[in-house]
């Protein structure tokens, strides 16, 4: 057991708690071969499908936030299952969020604070999120996940097929150089003002190698020397009010991503700044956004959607939670996103008929 933070070092304004290292956690819960297969093939589609050698949609789905391991289970197996129906048009990876990045304050997710108090008890939330990511790579699932402490990675990272840094992040040089490292794609969401062109600096940024301050698996302090990541691109989340989906937002990033030099491929994450966190209007923008994708446009790679099993969100109170209803933003319920995710399978489908080469 390390001790996770000094409080010396900080004026004693903080305190201690230890937790396992990445040793001692990937000793205790290691991958399996299944899981393994599982998180290789979820990298190596998701990276094909971003660089247009695989002609299909990625599509990121899955909660805002799992709150209830037993609910992102249920979840996992549904979604395996319509994962397995559309696989011929959409190559599915789930959001298993558990990391909240909050604009002010709030539940910093399941990672951080598993008994959903503020105990902040680390050591059960590591355990809890590595078995349930293990348990979710062993159904045959590809996992994405947002990337928040830059501690996270050594824990879980071997679990992880598609990565993202957000809105609120993605012009820290610390999570740029974190994704430099990393061994899957990365999504750089565009700023939570709106601009894109952060995005762009972060994929500059992350394809170049780095050297910082780390800790090695054992928990001692490291230079960490990175490669470089030439798997990331933009994901346009929109900002408040302002969305960024449309067919004209599409060209303008694709602008931007050519005048950098970089290939034009994105995802459009259709929640948050495109839906104004309004899970009934997150449909309406999925569907537009298989619009232009039916239409022919070949630079939209991916979709972003937040769905749970029951629709909207629920504040916590003293009462049993309702099963499967995100704690945090709102999301599309089960029969939703089911509709949802075909429209898209055909939206693909269309694409691949009006782009076919006549022979
Ligand atoms: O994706 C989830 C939320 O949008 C993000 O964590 C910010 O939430 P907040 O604005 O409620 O803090
Ligand atoms: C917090 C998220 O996104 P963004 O950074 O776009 O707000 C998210 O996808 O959960």
């Amino acid at each position: 057991m390390a001790e996770a933070l000094s409080s010396a070092d900080i004026g004693g304004q903080c305190r201690t708690h230890s937790a396992s290292t990445p040793e001692e956690l990937l000793s205790a819960l290691p991958l399996t071969g299944d899981a393994v297969r599982s998180v290789s093939a979820g990298r190596r589609t998701a990276r094909r499908v971003l660089s247009g050698d695989d002609d299909r949609l990625l599509a990121v789905v899955g909660p805002c936030s799992i709150h209830d391991v037993n609910a992102g289970l249920a979840y996992a197996k549904s979604l395996r299952e319509l994962a397995g129906e559309l696989a011929e048009d959409l190559a599915v990876v789930m959001r298993v969020y558990v990391e909240k990045p909050r604009t002010t304050v709030g539940w910093t997710g399941l990672l951080a604070d598993p008994a959903l108090d503020g105990s902040l008890d680390l050591e059960r939330g590591l355990r809890t999120v590595r078995t349930l990511m293990l348990e979710i790579a062993e159904v045959g699932l590809p996992i994405a996940t947002e990337w928040l402490s830059p501690a996270a990675p050594a824990y879980l990272a071997d679990l992880i097929s598609w990565g993202a840094i957000g809105a609120r992040t993605v012009e820290s040089q610390v999570h740029r150089q974190l994704a430099s490292g990393l061994p899957m794609p990365v999504g750089m969401k565009n700023g939570s003002t709106g601009s894109v062109g952060v995005a762009v600096d972060a994929i500059r940024s992350a394809a170049a190698p780095h050297a910082y301050l780390g800790h090695d698996r054992e928990g001692g302090p490291v230079t960490l020397r990175t490669s470089g990541n030439p798997d990331c691109h933009v994901v346009l989340r929109g900002a408040a009010g302002r969305p960024n989906y449309r067919a004209a937002d599409v060209r303008e990033a694709a602008r931007l991503l050519s005048a950098a030099a970089l290939p034009t491929g994105l995802v459009i994450d259709a929640s948050h700044g495109n839906s104004g966190k309004d899970h009934e209007r997150q449909a309406l923008v999925a569907r537009e956004i298989g619009a232009q994708v039916a239409s022919g446009d070949t630079d939209i790679r991916g979709v972003m959607l937040e769905g749970f099993l029951i629709p909207g969100r629920q504040e916590l109170g003293p009462g049993e939670p309702v099963f499967g209803q995100s704690i945090t933003d709102s999301c599309m319920g089960w029969d939703t996103t089911v509709e949802v995710l075909h429209d898209l399978a055909a939206a693909a489908r269309r694409r691949r008929a009006v782009t076919a080469v006549a022979p």
